[in-house]
């Protein structure tokens, strides 16, 4: 990718993470050059232990790199103290994870302004008003999350972490714990946080039903970046792992991917919108 660097969420070059030492080290990321284009939707793909989690935990300053540099727009987050660090991810980023981390005993609308009032910020409200009715929560406010459906609940994370208008969002598999329907629903909000809010949102996902939402698919493979597919589709995604498969038989993952896919279809295929 060759975008403006004012265009870009975030980037990284020869962004590198080792764990452990010696024998026993694991390159989980091996000098990847990365941009993530302001305003898009992008989706991390690749077999288990290729490195998904690891890029985005380094990209979000949640994990120290072993070498390289990565930016949040034009601030080189590498080298900041946790100090520093803890309120650039406060600030500038926001975060949904497979669970929703929702607090139990706070309703929806105290969910969604929990991290900015431990922040002691106060929030837009306009935005917040444009956020709750572009995800549907505004009837959902005063319920906490046991009264909610998991697709409800996962709204109310994406309005969380959409809160605060962060640069950049970070999302692990936001539909892994969610039915195929409450799925395609938080999905088609992440896509809109995108189109109409103009929001950066980066998704790491097994699915490639979820990854075609997404406007670019990055795929991963031992730590390096070994493809990219823009406008992607569910089945040229497929497509692309079966090139990887046949072209690499010994890569970890695929073929348990590949064939969870035939026997079941994309998770997030969008024929299942129809039932
Ligand atoms: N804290 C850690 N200590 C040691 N090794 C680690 C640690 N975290 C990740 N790894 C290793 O780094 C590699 C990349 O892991 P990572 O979690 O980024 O992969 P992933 O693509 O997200 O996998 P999955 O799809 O299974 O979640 C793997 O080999 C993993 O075992």
């Amino acid at each position: 990718m060759s975008t403006p660097a004012a265009q870009q969420a975030a980037r990284a070059r020869g962004l590198t993470k080792a764990y452990g030492s010696g024998e026993t080290t694991v390159l989980a990321l091996d000098s990847v050059d990365v941009d993530i284009a302001r305003g898009r939707f992008t989706a991390v793909m690749g077999p288990s232990g290729s490195g998904k989690s690891t890029l985005m935990h380094c990209l979000a300053g949640l994990d120290s790199v072993s070498a390289g540099q990565v930016w949040l727009g034009d601030t080189e987050i590498t080298g900041l103290k946790d100090r520093e660090l803890t309120r650039l991810r406060r600030d500038r980023i926001g975060f949904m994870f497979q669970s929703f981390n929702l607090i139990p005993t706070l309703n929806a609308a105290e969910n969604i302004t929990l991290p900015m009032d431990i922040a002691g910020k106060k929030p837009d409200e306009k935005w917040l008003d444009q956020v709750i009715d572009t995800l549907g929560l505004r009837d959902r406010l005063k319920h906490r999350p046991a009264e909610l459906s998991g697709g409800q609940q996962q709204r109310v994370a994406c309005a969380r972490a959409l809160a605060s208008r962060p640069e950049l969002i970070f999302a692990d598999e936001p539909t892994g714990n969610l039915d195929s329907r409450a799925g395609l629903e938080v999905l088609a909000f992440l896509r809109e946080a995108v189109d109409s809010l103009d929001q950066t949102v980066v998704m790491v996902t097994h699915d490639p039903g979820a990854a075609a939402h997404s406007d670019l698919v990055l795929f991963l493979g031992d730590g390096r970046i070994v493809d990219e597919m823009e406008h992607p589709t569910a089945e040229a995604v497929l497509e692309r792992m079966r090139l990887f498969t046949g072209g690499n038989p010994q890569t970890p993952g695929f073929d348990e991917i590949r064939s969870q896919f035939e026997n079941d279809g994309p998770v997030g295929d969008v024929t299942l919108d129809k039932d």
